[in-house]
């Protein structure tokens, strides 16, 4: 048998691994009206990773999503201090197209929400509209790709021209996962994608996303304990509009820095 030999890094160890930061967070300060919601929240999120946001009722975690497709720009009165990057650009600067911006930057929400329309449409939408597909067959190849990457495909393929709204809660979540996929994005942002899903459904969702996380990188929010452990690489910690701690997320399960994390993990708050 031929002996191993060790593999030499090209770079130092410490550069390979450090993961490169897809969305950076600066400063970022979020109001509704008079009322603050986020202080100068710093926060990396870095590719082809599962980023958590975890913390009590009210402290931020949503809105701070939100900032990262510029969803709060349709909420009256909302304002952000700050900057967010997407790839080092700036998405608040002026010249940014919004809903473009939000193909990019996908998202996914708490309660599934399927246009009234076909499983088949639903999908079909979004590159139609951004001009993705050039050909009829293009878009059926898009559909079928978006349904196949949502672990979709082969429980609707035959009623592809049937309602969404048809499909159980389970389905329909990860109709909504193929529709946010099928205008290729390359982060998607979920808020509590789970909690409208019986265990079961929320048990599929959770192996998807971990799945995706190869192909996309993914924000989301949840108040699982155990969904943040089990899906998550890093975990951020909110509490009262700041982040408290942020690191990985099996230290962060296992021996974290604050207190207000452990009491807020171990259900003694929130
Ligand atoms: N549209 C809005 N108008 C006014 N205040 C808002 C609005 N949306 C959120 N807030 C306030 O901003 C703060 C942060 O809310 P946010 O929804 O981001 O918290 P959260 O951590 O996601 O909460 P939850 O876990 O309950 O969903 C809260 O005090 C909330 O009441």
């Amino acid at each position: 048998m031929m002996e191993q030999l060790p593999i030499k890094a090209a770079v130092p160890a410490a550069a390979a691994m450090a993961p490169a930061a897809k969305i950076r967070g600066k400063d970022v300060s979020v109001f509704y009206g008079s009322k603050q919601a986020l202080f100068a929240v710093d926060l990396d999120v870095y590719e082809q990773q599962v980023t958590a946001l975890i913390g009590p009722s009210g402290c931020g975690k949503s809105t701070f999503l939100r900032t990262l497709n510029r969803m709060n720009d349709t909420v009256d009165g909302a304002r952000i201090e700050g900057k967010v990057t997407l790839d080092g650009e700036d998405i608040y600067h002026s010249g940014i197209d919004v809903v473009e911006l939000r193909a990019r930057v996908g998202m996914v929400f708490q309660k599934p929400n399927p246009f009234p329309k076909s499983i088949f449409d639903n999908i079909a939408y979004g590159p139609k509209i951004h001009g993705l597909a050039r050909s009829k067959a293009d878009l059926e190849e898009v559909v079928v790709t978006s349904l196949r990457k949502a672990g979709l495909f082969e429980e609707v393929k035959d009623r592809l021209h049937d309602p969404g709204t048809g499909l159980s809660g389970g389905q329909q979540q990860r109709l909504c996962i193929a529709r946010a996929i099928a205008v290729s994005p390359e982060v998607i942002l979920m808020d509590e994608p789970c909690s409208a899903l019986d265990p079961i459904a929320t048990a599929t969702v959770e192996e998807l996303i971990d799945e995706l996380r190869q192909n996309y990188t993914i924000v989301i929010v949840t108040h699982s304990m155990q969904q943040a452990a089990r899906v998550s690489q890093r975990t951020a910690m909110f509490h009262l509009g700041k982040i408290v701690e942020v690191g990985p997320t099996e230290k962060m399960f296992q021996n974290p820095d604050d207190k207000r994390t452990q009491d807020y993990i171990t259900g003694r708050f929130g």
